[in-house]
C-alpha cells in the first residue's frame, strides 16, 4: 500500500532494536505485497505467524519489520547479517494500527464506534442518517460498506488497518467529518481500530456468536469491552444500552475510568428512557424521556428493538455534540436499514414479507418476537445457518425459531465448505417440526405460498447480502428479489 509520501520509522511511532531509523516507502501486512523500502508487519495469525514470511521481506529489500517476541525467535536466523530494521512490540497489531493511522494522516474530526453482538450496522446507519438530516456531511462504515456522503465497498465489518485508515483519510479530505463505524469483535481483538480517535463509543447488546474465533463467552465479551477500556480515550463518552445485562459491566468499566456515560433503555434509570411503544402494520409510535422531558415520535420502522437502536444512535449523536432537539426531530425521517426488518413484498391478500439479517439465536428470537405485535395472523419464517461459522449456534437458532414462529422452513444460508444437509440437520435438531427445503429460492416460494390474510413471512439470515456461497462459488442471490419474484409468480398463477 503506497501513498505519495515517505515517513521515517520514528514518524510512524516505531523504534527499531538497533537505533536505525530508515525511511519507509509503504506498509505491508502480507508478504506478497512487499516492495523495496516497505515496513512489513509480521503479525501472529490463526494459521501461521507472519514472521514465517520475513525471509521474503529481506529478499524484497523491505526497510523494516514489525513483529513480536515470538516472531523474532521464528525469524532470528533469517535476520542475522541483514541490515533490515527490526521493531519488536508487545502488541504488534496495535503498533501496526497506530503506524497505519500515522501513515495515512488526517482523520474525520468526529469518529464514533459501536460494538455489540447485534445492531451495530443499524445504529451506525441511523446515526449517519441523523447527522445527514441535520445537514452534517457524514458516513457509516461497516458490514454494508461505507455509505452516506462517501461511498465504498468493504470486505469486512471493521476493515484491516491499511484499508481503514486510507478510507478515513480520504473521507477527511472529501470533507466528510462525521463517521459512525462498526467495531466487530474480530476487529477489536486484532486492534484494527486502535489508531482511531473516537469521540464516543456505543454498546448495543451481548449474546452468542463467533465462538469459533473467540475462546469463550468471556473472551468474546472482553474483546468488545476493549472498545471502551482501550480504544475510547479518557475524555470519550460511552453510550450504553443498559437493558442488556452486560450493559452494567460496560458502565462499571467506563465509570472506573472516570468516563462520562449516556445510558439508554427501558430501565428506570436510563437517561434516554423508552417509556412506551405502540405498534401497527407500518411502524411504531415511541414515547421516550430525555432529562425529564417526554418526547413522542413516529418511527417508520418494524420491530420493538429498533427503538433501542434509534435511541442509542441518538445518544451517540448527542455525545458527539449534536443538539438533542435537532436529533429527536430527525427520528421520524429515519429509513429502514437495508436488510434489517425491511418490508420487501406484499401479497394481494395483504400479507407482508420482510427480510432481516438475524443470523444468531438472539437476533432470530428478537426479530421474530418483535414482528409479533405488528402481525394479526401467523408468522412464517425461512432461515438457515452459515457454514464454516460457530456450529453451536445452529440448534439454538432452530429453537429460537420454533418458539416464535408458527410455520418454519429450514434452508441453506452460505454453506461455504460444509455439507449443506449436515448444517440443516443441526438446525433441525432445535426445530424438528420445520419443513426442510435446501434450495433457498424454493423455500422462499413455499413460505410466500403459505401466507394467508394477516400473516407475515420473515426471511432471515442474509439481509443485504447478494450472494449464496456454496463451496468457493458465490451464486447471485438476493432475498428481497427472490421474495418479489415469489409473490409475482404466485399472484400471476391465481
Ligand atoms: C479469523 C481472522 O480474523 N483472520 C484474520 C487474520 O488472518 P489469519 O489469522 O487467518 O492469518 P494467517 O493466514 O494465519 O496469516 C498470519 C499472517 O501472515 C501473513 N501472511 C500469510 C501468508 C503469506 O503468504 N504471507 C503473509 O504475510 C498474513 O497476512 C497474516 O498477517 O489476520 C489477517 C491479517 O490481519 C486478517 O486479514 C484475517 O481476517 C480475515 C480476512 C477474516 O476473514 N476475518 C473475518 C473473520 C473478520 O474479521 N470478520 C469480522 C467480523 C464480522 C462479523 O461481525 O460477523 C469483520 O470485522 O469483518
Ligand atoms: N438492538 C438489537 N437487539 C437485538 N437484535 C437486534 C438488534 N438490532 C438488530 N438486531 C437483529 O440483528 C440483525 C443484524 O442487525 P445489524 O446488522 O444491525 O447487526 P450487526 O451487529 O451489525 O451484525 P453483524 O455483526 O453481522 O455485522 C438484525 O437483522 C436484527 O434481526
Ligand atoms: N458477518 C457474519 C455474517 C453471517 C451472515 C450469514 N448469512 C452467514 O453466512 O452465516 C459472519 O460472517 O459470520
Ligand atoms: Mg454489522
Amino acid at each position: 500500500m503506497t501513498v505519495e509520501h515517505r515517513k521515517t520509522l520514528s514518524e510512524l511511532g516505531l523504534t527499531a532494536l538497533k537505533a536505525s531509523d530508515p525511511e519507509i516507502t509503504g506498509l505491508a501486512v502480507d508478504s506478497r505485497t512487499i516492495q523495496p523500502g516497505y515496513l512489513f508487519a509480521a503479525l501472529p495469525g490463526t494459521r501461521v505467524h507472519g514472521a514465517e514470511f520475513i525471509q521474503y521481506a529481506v529478499r524484497m529489500e523491505a526497510a523494516a519489520v514489525l513483529t513480536d517476541r515470538n516472531g523474532l525467535e521464528i525469524a532470528r536466523d533469517v535476520l542475522k547479517g541483514t541490515d533490515i530494521a527490526v521493531v519488536v512490540a508487545e502488541d504488534p497489531n496495535q503498533a501496526f494500527a497506530y503506524a497505519a493511522a500515522l501513515w495515512f494522516g488526517e482523520q474525520p474530526e468526529c469518529c464514533v464506534a459501536v460494538t455489540g453482538t447485534n445492531g451495530k450496522t443499524s445504529v451506525a446507519t441511523f446515526l449517519r442518517q441523523i447527522w445527514q438530516i441535520n445537514g452534517v456531511r457524514a458516513a457509516n462504515l461497516g458490514t454494508t460498506g461505507i455509505q452516506g456522503d462517501y461511498e465504498a465497498a468493504l470486505q469486512h465489518t471493521t476493515p484491516a488497518p491499511l484499508t481503514l485508515y486510507s478510507h478515513l483519510s480520504a473521507m477527511a479530505h472529501a470533507g466528510v467529518d462525521h463517521v459512525a463505524m462498526e467495531a466487530s469483535s474480530h476487529g477489536l481483538e486484532q486492534r484494527r481500530l486502535d489508531g482511531v480517535r473516537l469521540v464516543a463509543a456505543g454498546f448495543t447488546n451481548f449474546s452468542q456468536d463467533h465462538l469459533d474465533y473467540h475462546e469463550s463467552f468471556e473472551a468474546y465479551f472482553e474483546a468488545k469491552l476493549g472498545l471502551f477500556t482501550r480504544v475510547l480515550g479518557e475524555d470519550g463518552i460511552a453510550v450504553v444500552n443498559i437493558d442488556d445485562p452486560k450493559g452494567a459491566d460496560v458502565v462499571a468499566a467506563v465509570e472506573a475510568r472516570g468516563q462520562e456515560t449516556i445510558t439508554v433503555g427501558q430501565e428506570q434509570h436510563a437517561q434516554l428512557r423508552i417509556e412506551r411503544q405502540r405498534f401497527d402494520a407500518t411502524g411504531q409510535d415511541l414515547r421516550f424521556n430525555w432529562q425529564g422531558r417526554p418526547q413522542l415520535v413516529r418511527l417508520s420502522l418494524i420491530g420493538g428493538f429498533q427503538a433501542s437502536n434509534v435511541l442509542l444512535a441518538s445518544g451517540l449523536a448527542i455525545a458527539a455534540g449534536a443538539d438533542p432537539e435537532e436529533v429527536f426531530q430527525a427520528l421520524p425521517r429515519l429509513e429502514t436499514v437495508a436488510g434489517r426488518m425491511q418490508l420487501v413484498a406484499t401479497r394481494t391478500n395483504g400479507a407482508n414479507v420482510f427480510v432481516d439479517y438475524a443470523h444468531t439465536p438472539d437476533a432470530l428470537e428478537t426479530a421474530l418476537a418483535s414482528l409479533r405485535p405488528h402481525v394479526m395472523g401467523r408468522i412464517v419464517v425461512v432461515f438457515g445457518a452459515g457454514g464454516d461459522r460457530d456450529t453451536k449456534k445452529r440448534k439454538l437458532m432452530g429453537e429460537a425459531a420454533a418458539r416464535h414462529a408458527d410455520v418454519l422452513f429450514v434452508t441453506d444460508d452460505n454453506p461455504r465448505s460444509e455439507d449443506p444437509a449436515a448444517i440443516r440437520k443441526m438446525v433441525l435438531e432445535g426445530c424438528p417440526e420445520a419443513h426442510e427445503v435446501g434450495d433457498r429460492a424454493e423455500a422462499i416460494l413455499r413460505g410466500v405460498d403459505t401466507l394467508e390474510p394477516g400473516d407475515a413471512l420473515l426471511v432471515a439470515g442474509k439481509g443485504h447480502e447478494t450472494g449464496q456461497t456454496v463451496g468457493d462459488v458465490v451464486y447471485p442471490f438476493d432475498d428481497a428479489e427472490q421474495a418479489s419474484i415469489a409473490v409475482a409468480a404466485l399472484e400471476n398463477e391465481l
